[in-house]
């Protein structure tokens, strides 16, 4: 009896539950000590072992949530749920993911078993498998007790799971932590140990999967933080590997580098930069170098900054690359410059000129900017000679040094020599302590701009032939002789053959100053210029007197191409500017241009319109007025007549000054 009853204890496991369930008797003999321990804690916390149905299950939208919140972990176990789902199809078995807490949040199988699931015990997504709502199972279990675990028919703890067998596993993220299960659920009768191995397989594949996921994501959020660091630093930063292809570059170093367009990494540096950089070879010496001056070409412009390099390794310690950190010197050294009013603002591209004479001459500022040669620019007032000085200055070698203007015109006769050349303290009544540098001094490693040469007196003349000849200067009152390196642009809007023909200025200082000649057209023969130069005009002023006009009636333009403008650019200029103001529609017309451009004769007659004398006398000091820029005394002494006279005139007709 007693071997019976042991052969029927041993075949028929569920006498161990209906033991534990209805007596309160655990046998630890038939019974795993997982699964005993499983239903003591179900007793404890409840757990009605008649029933089995899922009834804690959320809502769809409490569903969707919850999907949302574990996005991360269903979109990286789907497809492993797929894999395995593949390999147990048509055998009734159905693959379950749920969340840290057993709730279901994905499930895919036979359909015959989904429905089963569902119908039988609501074996669905949404649904909380834990042990406290359904006793012991393969998820609430595995959740438990941070474990694989398969469990089969009677060792579930209700009843009406016997029917299953299921195999569960927890899912940690790096840190260890459960995040998830992962289950292969179905009839009892087919249990087999592999789907045990399977889980433990999937779940090994998604942590994996999981790892590699949060390392990119590392990856990622430490790329921003470089790149919110690098583009919040007042420098350029450029890494490039040993092929010189582009790592990383910061917008500064694009700024620096004259780059507008978005770069790509992995770009090479010559294809962006030209031929002739000099950065990939640096990054091939693989060097580390402190302030190295670089001088770079780049379209019309030419970039000038100082540049340290940092090599950088890999993890075997071979070099990877380079970083190089780059300042801009053009700017550095233009604000100290601009400090001592002495930079250049006008590059090539600030001059506006597409006629054919404006054309050769602009090529003859590249050359010009290419030689070393002293130039001589002529032109008749206005016509742009110290633009063109500052053009050739800055597309020169000599950029990042000093740009002096010097007006010999407008100097004092006894002040020149101290003002070219310096003077030391106590050299004349009213020197200042200390004595002063002259312009050629200021001027060193950069460019004179001499305006109004022919202007020179002669007795000075020899002078400035010597510091030509000579490089040097002496400072007046003083003994010391100063080196300067200093590259001469001189301008004249007189004759000077004829200068140097009558006797007025040094022949020998002619040719010395005459190496590169640039003739700067007049206006009047510069075409369709007139137009170009009116157009950029009304752009500029419509932005600095903030007034909104949009351009010209025919009229206007039918106006300044009729003149023949003596004062050249900057009289047009004067003109516009005087329209701007007075005008008051959207576009400027041909009554807002100063009198005596829009009613000169020659216009006036083609009109047939007969003027009084006053009115020509108006036209004429109007016009001369403009044209020296509202300078009493040039205008008077144009005029032929005194400033008092001229006082006079203006009062009597009219004329503001
Ligand atoms: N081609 C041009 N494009 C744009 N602006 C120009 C051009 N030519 C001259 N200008 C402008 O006209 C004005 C006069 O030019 P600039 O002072 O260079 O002439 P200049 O020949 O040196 O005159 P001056 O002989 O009286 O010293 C300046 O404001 C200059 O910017």
């Amino acid at each position: 009896m007693m071997y019976t009853q042991s052969v029927k204890y041993v075949k028929d496991p569920l006498w161990a539950w209906k033991n534990f369930v209805e007596r309160g008797i655990a046998d630890a003999v038939l019974t795993r000590p997982e699964i005993l321990e499983s239903w003591q804690r179900c007793r404890k916390l409840g757990v009605n072992a008649y029933d089995g149905i899922g009834k804690d299950r959320l809502d769809q939208k409490e569903l969707q949530q919850l999907i949302l919140s574990n996005s991360q972990l269903v979109e990286v176990a789907k497809p492993f749920m797929h894999t395995v789902y593949q390999s147990v199809q048509g055998s009734g078995f159905m693959v379950v993911i749920t969340d840290k807490e057993g709730r279901i949040l994905h499930t895919c199988g036979d359909s015959g078993i989904l429905d089963k699931a569902a119908s039988t015990i609501r074996f669905i997504k949404g649904t909380n498998w834990s042990e406290q709502a359904v006793g012991t199972n393969a998820i609430g279990t595995a959740l438990a007790m941070n474990k694989a675990i398969q469990i089969s028919g009677s060792e579930h703890f209700c009843q009406s799971h016997h029917y299953w067998t299921c195999s569960g596993a927890p899912i940690h993220n790096s840190l260890g932590e459960i995040i998830g299960c992962f289950d292969i659920s179905g009839p009892a009768e087919y249990v087999y140990l592999h789907t045990y191995g399977m889980v433990v397989a999937a779940v090994e594949a998604i942590e994996n999967q999981l790892r590699k996921e949060e390392i990119q994501e590392e990856k990622n959020r430490a790329y921003e933080l470089l790149s919110a660091a690098t583009e919040s630093v007042t420098e350029g930063l450029l890494a490039v590997d040993k092929e010189g292809r582009i790592i990383h570059i910061n917008p500064v170093a694009q700024k620096i580098l004259g780059l507008s367009k978005k770069i790509e990494t992995g770009q090479l540096l010559k294809s962006i930069l030209g031929p002739n950089e000099k950065f990939s070879e640096m990054a091939k010496q693989l060097l580390w170098k402190t302030d190295v001056e670089i001088v770079q070409d780049q379209g019309r412009d030419r970039i000038h900054c100082t540049c340290s390099a940092r090599p950088f390794s890999k993890k075997d310690g071979s070099i990877a690359g380079v970083v190089f950190t780059l300042r801009e010197i053009n700017k550095v050294r233009r604000l100290v410059n601009m400090m001592v009013g002495a930079t250049a603002r006008f590059y090539c591209k600030d001059i506006i000129g597409e006629s054919g004479v404006m054309k050769n001459a602009l090529k003859l500022i590249s050359v010009a900017a290419n030689s070393k040669s002293n130039v001589l620019l002529t032109g008749e007032s206005g016509t742009g000679k110290e633009l063109f000085a500052q053009a050739i200055h800055n597309h020169s070698s000599r950029t990042e040094g000093p740009f002096v203007a010097v007006n010999c015109a407008a100097l004092p006769r006894e002040l020149i020599q101290s003002e070219l050349f310096g003077y030391n303290e106590g050299a004349f009544t009213g020197a200042k302590r200390g004595g002063n540098p002259g312009k050629f001094e200021l001027a060193n490693e950069g460019t004179i701009f001499l305006d109004e040469i022919g202007d020179m007196p002669m007795e000075l003349q020899v002078n400035l032939l010597r510091v030509l000849q000579e490089r040097k200067v002496t400072r007046v009152g003083g003994e010391k002789v100063i080196p300067v390196n200093v590259r001469i642009i001189a301008a004249t809007n007189k004759d000077l053959k004829r200068a140097v023909e009558e006797g007025r200025f040094r022949e020998d200082l002619y040719y010395r100053l005459n190496v590169l000649s640039i003739q700067i057209p007049p206006l009047r023969e510069r075409g369709k210029d007139i137009e170009l130069l009116t157009i950029h005009l009304i752009n500029i002023f419509s932005e600095n007197l903030g007034k909104e006009i949009d351009g010209a009636e025919q009229e206007f333009f039918e106006a300044i191409r009729n003149y023949s403008w003596p004062g050249n650019v900057r009289e047009l200029q004067n003109a516009v500017e005087y329209a701007m103001n007075v005008a008051e529609g959207e576009y400027l017309s041909v009554t807002d241009l100063p009198r005596s451009i829009h009613r000169q004769p020659n216009y006036l007659q083609e009109m047939g319109e007969v003027i009084s004398l006053t009115e020509i006398e108006r036209i004429t000091v109007e016009s001369t007025l403009t044209r020296f820029n509202g300078n009493i005394t040039k205008t008077a002494k144009a005029l032929g007549i005194g400033r008092n006279t001229l006082y006079d005139k203006l009062r009597k007709l009219g004329v503001r000054a």
